[in-house]
């Protein structure tokens, strides 16, 4: 497996959030991570990747177990794109999206030729490469997503963990990040908040509620009218979408 997390708790005073997950990602598999606001998508995300402890439970990454790998050999394998993620203002797109680049150099090493590659690369799959000069802080919302998935992927991870990668973006963004996610070679688990988007980009879903998980499996198996209305108090027709194992989900007003 390429992430597992077996029996994760984490919580805050007496509230537990993370409530008891277990969870495999397979090698090349895109995870959507659902539920409703407040259920412990990011926070679960956030352990699975290492940027927060669990209370218990433990969480393996390729294999290893990674509250024993040392963070800069953890940065060189996962990339983690935070929801609204900060960055410094007086920088441009082309120096933010150099960052990714962080954890492969050593203090003797300067700027290589695969540092540069792997950041044109990055632009051109966000569709930034134009607007590699530009200040930082002139993008618009979405671009500055878009510009922060680039650095995730300048870093050349083998793990991407995306907490809505698709706030901000407009519609033909949000298809273009998710198919980038999906076609990469390699794993994925992806907080969305659209259920259509997860069911036409995802292997599998995981869906959260309360910080356990109450349904796991295939776009079909999981987005079924009885668990839209239970967990997401939503009432919906879900058919069959326009390519096989990709319901769609038509809300009812
Ligand atoms: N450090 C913290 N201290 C106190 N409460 C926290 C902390 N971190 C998370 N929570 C609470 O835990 C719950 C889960 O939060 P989390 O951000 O993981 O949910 P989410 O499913 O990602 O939500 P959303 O869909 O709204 O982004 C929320 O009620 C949140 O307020």
């Amino acid at each position: 497996m390429s992430v597992s997390a077996q029996n994760l708790v984490w919580g805050v005073r007496r509230k537990t959030i993370v409530a008891d997950v277990s969870l495999a990602v397979a090698p090349g598999e895109t995870l959507g991570l659902i539920g409703p606001n407040g259920s412990g998508k990011s926070s679960l995300l956030r352990l699975l990747a290492g940027l927060k402890q669990p209370q218990s439970g433990r969480v393996e990454i390729l294999g290893q177990d990674i509250a024993r790998v040392p963070r800069r050999a953890l940065a060189r394998q996962v990339a983690f794109v935070q929801q609204s993620a900060a960055t410094d203002t007086n920088v441009s797109v082309r120096d933010v999206v150099r960052l990714g680049r962080t954890p492969h150099r050593s203090a003797l090493s300067g700027w290589t030729a695969t540092d540069e590659a792997a950041v044109s690369a990055a632009l051109e799959q966000v569709d930034m490469t134009d607007r590699r000069t530009q200040a930082w802080q002139t993008l618009s919302g979405g671009e500055r997503q878009r510009v922060h998935i680039a650095r995730a992927l300048a870093q050349s991870p083998r793990v991407m963990f995306l907490d809505e990668p698709t706030n901000h973006l407009d519609i033909h963004h949000q298809i273009e990040i998710l198919r980038m996610v999906r076609d990469l070679d390699l794993t994925s688990i992806v907080a969305l908040h659209d259920l259509n988007l997860a069911a036409m980009f995802c292997d599998r879903i995981v869906v959260l509620q309360a910080g356990a998980v109450v349904a796991c499996g295939t776009p079909e198996a999981v987005l079924t009218p009885g668990l839209l209305r239970e967990v997401f108090r939503v009432e919906a027709e879900v058919s069959a979408g326009r390519c096989p194992g990709q319901p769609h989900i038509r809300f009812k007003a």
